[in-house]
């Protein structure tokens, strides 16, 4: 049972040179870069507040999971431990099961199911099965959780093929290119160290962390902008950007200027 603890237990290992910044801990910088998450999860969090209040207060257990995942992360690359690998790559798909339950278009929900509360039954009960299924060969994990992307993609473009808002627009283009460079560092890492290596730039991974917590603050405000028109429309959705609308790199959050109040008025 200790062994699952033991430092570099995991068979995985990153490009990042072990042990060379810190005796204690084994990738120093992705195990730093993964602190990234304890930075923006508490501003999300405060960011989507009205929305979740308007919606749904479980909205907020997304970022919340979103420290664990950084927590996980930290630990699993500060140690390689097959512990810390299980940890950080179930907490992964925990966030995904969440999102999906939330969010997921009714639209394309499968035909024998009729609303979210099954819907998001089905969906937690996949995600038990998946995560029993983990254990049996630990080193497919990653590549699985990274197909989920592929999927989320395919229906953002489904649900987006109707939209002309420039700002929705602008913000769905900037979470798929964040995305395409937080994907071509980890695959790069992975597949390509030995080249990095001799660049002597092995830090792709820990950029990866950092890029992958932008794609995911894009990506699930657009998503629960789409649902906010879906499910709450007297609220009367807009998009901004935190802290400055103008930034090219900002946090995209959801602005309601309609309110249960103002719907009962109406
Ligand atoms: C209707 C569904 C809406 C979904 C919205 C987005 C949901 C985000 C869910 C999960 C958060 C992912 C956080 C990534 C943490 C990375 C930690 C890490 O680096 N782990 C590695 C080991 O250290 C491990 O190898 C990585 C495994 C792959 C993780 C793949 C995560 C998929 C993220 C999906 C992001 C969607 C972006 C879509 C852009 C348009
Ligand atoms: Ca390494
Ligand atoms: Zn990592």
């Amino acid at each position: 049972m200790t062994g699952l603890f033991a430092y570099e237990s995991s068979d995985l290992d990153w490009c990042e040179d072990n042990y060379r910044h810190s005796e204690h801990i084994v990738e120093y910088f992705n195990t730093m870069s993964s602190l990234f998450f304890f930075v923006i999860s508490p501003i999300m969090l405060y960011l989507l507040h009205p929305y979740a209040r308007e919606r749904n207060l479980a909205v907020h257990l997304v970022w919340i999971m979103m420290i664990f995942v950084g927590l996980f992360s930290a630990y699993f690359h500060m140690t390689l431990s097959f512990m810390g690998q299980m940890l950080d790559e179930l907490s992964i798909l925990w966030v995904l099961g969440l999102c999906y339950g939330l969010w997921f278009p009714r639209r394309l929900f499968p035909s024998f199911i009729k609303d979210r509360t099954t819907f998001s039954r089905l969906v937690m009960m996949i995600t038990v099965v998946t995560t029993l299924c983990s254990f049996v060969k630990p080193t497919a994990n990653a590549y699985l959780l990274n197909c989920f992307a592929l999927h989320i993609i395919y229906s953002l473009g489904l649900e987006m093929r109707i939209c002309t808002d420039p700002k929705v627009l602008r913000l769905c283009w900037s979470a798929v290119g964040l995305w395409v460079l937080a994907i071509s560092c980890w695959i790069s890492d992975r597949f390509g160290c030995s080249f990095w290596q001799k660049l002597n730039f092995c830090y792709l991974h820990g950029i990866w962390h950092i890029l992958i917590v932008m794609a995911v603050a894009y990506a699930s405000t657009l998503i629960a902008y789409l649902d906010a028109n879906y499910e709450i429309p007297y609220s009367l959705p807009s998009l901004q950007y935190w802290p400055n609308d103008n930034w090219v790199l900002g946090l995209p959050y959801i602005v309601l200027k309609g309110t249960t109040k103002t719907q009962k008025i109406f």
